[in-house]
């Protein structure tokens, strides 16, 4: 593409990946998690909808459970989503980050920023989806969403079998650690070399970035965006839809 044709960061067409193809172990069992429901609606479809408030996001690819594709392309069917965005559906993988690169895949060419979004974060707000392409714009290669700790963290030695006491080996300083969130946000030709280059599992893709060199950069994240993981995080998503619903007042 040549200079004169080629976008400026702030015409550049934003896509978001949305990996759902997790069976959700540590919630037990059931569907995939993604598509159990919170406050009567799929998880994805909450997912979905935070990304598509995004004026900025124009296509969502989703990354259904291997054998579900047709399931989700039904789901997003049944419920209303945004007119101005355009959705692909993509079998994932066995890892989040096999899911991830086959959501790449299907990028088509125009999409030079893309953020990748566990749809298991289904109640982050726009403002911080907004946040994170907005610091892609301003030239960052990767971006990532963080909160400090509320905790003060050990690391200990693992204990051989689950539950053992454990010998604590240091405290690191709690002032210098974040938690990370998603979505994260990316060049696009940046995300697809790491996913490229890295082969060691990693559970998060900007880490792969930080292993090719570039500066990863990290904006404030928020507190609704955090992952549904374990049941108590359920009964946590279904109070925050619930206070949300009385501030809009229906
Ligand atoms: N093979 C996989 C594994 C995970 N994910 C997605 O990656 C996101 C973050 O993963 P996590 O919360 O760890 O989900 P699960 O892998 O489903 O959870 P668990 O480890 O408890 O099974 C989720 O949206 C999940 O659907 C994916 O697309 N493909
Ligand atoms: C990408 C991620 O959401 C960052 O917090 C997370 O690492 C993915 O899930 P996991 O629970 O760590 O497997």
């Amino acid at each position: 593409m040549s200079d004169e044709s080629r976008p400026t960061p702030a015409q550049t067409p934003v896509a978001a990946v949305i990996p759902a193809a997790g069976r959700g172990v540590r919630l037990g069992p059931g569907a995939p998690k993604a598509l159990r429901a919170l406050n009567g609606t799929p998880m994805l479809i909450h997912a979905i909808r935070a990304l598509a408030a995004s004026r900025h996001v124009s296509l969502v690819v989703v990354v259904a459970p291997p054998d579900g594709a047709a399931e989700v392309k039904s789901l997003l069917d049944a419920h209303a989503l945004p007119d101005r965005t355009d959705f692909l559906v993509v079998p994932g993988g066995e890892s989040r980050q096999e899911s991830v690169r086959l959501g790449l895949d299907a990028l088509p060419p125009q999409y030079g920023i893309v953020l990748v979004h566990d749809a298991a974060r289904p109640l982050v707000p726009v403002d911080t989806v907004d946040a994170v392409i907005e610091a892609v714009r301003d030239g960052a290669p990767a971006v990532v969403p963080v909160l400090p700790l509320a905790d003060t963290v050990k690391e200990v030695e693992p204990a051989a079998v689950a539950g053992d006491p454990e010998a604590v080996l240091a405290t690191p300083e709690r002032a210098r650690l974040r938690a990370v969130q998603t979505p994260q946000g990316f060049d696009r030709e940046t995300l697809v070399r790491a996913h490229e280059t890295v082969t060691e599992n990693v559970t998060d893709d900007a880490s792969m970035v930080e292993q090719l060199g570039p500066t990863v950069v990290a904006v404030p994240g928020h507190e609704e965006a955090f992952k549904v993981t374990r049941p108590l995080d359920l009964v946590l998503a279904e109070a925050v839809l619930a206070r949300r619903r009385l501030n809009d007042g229906f």
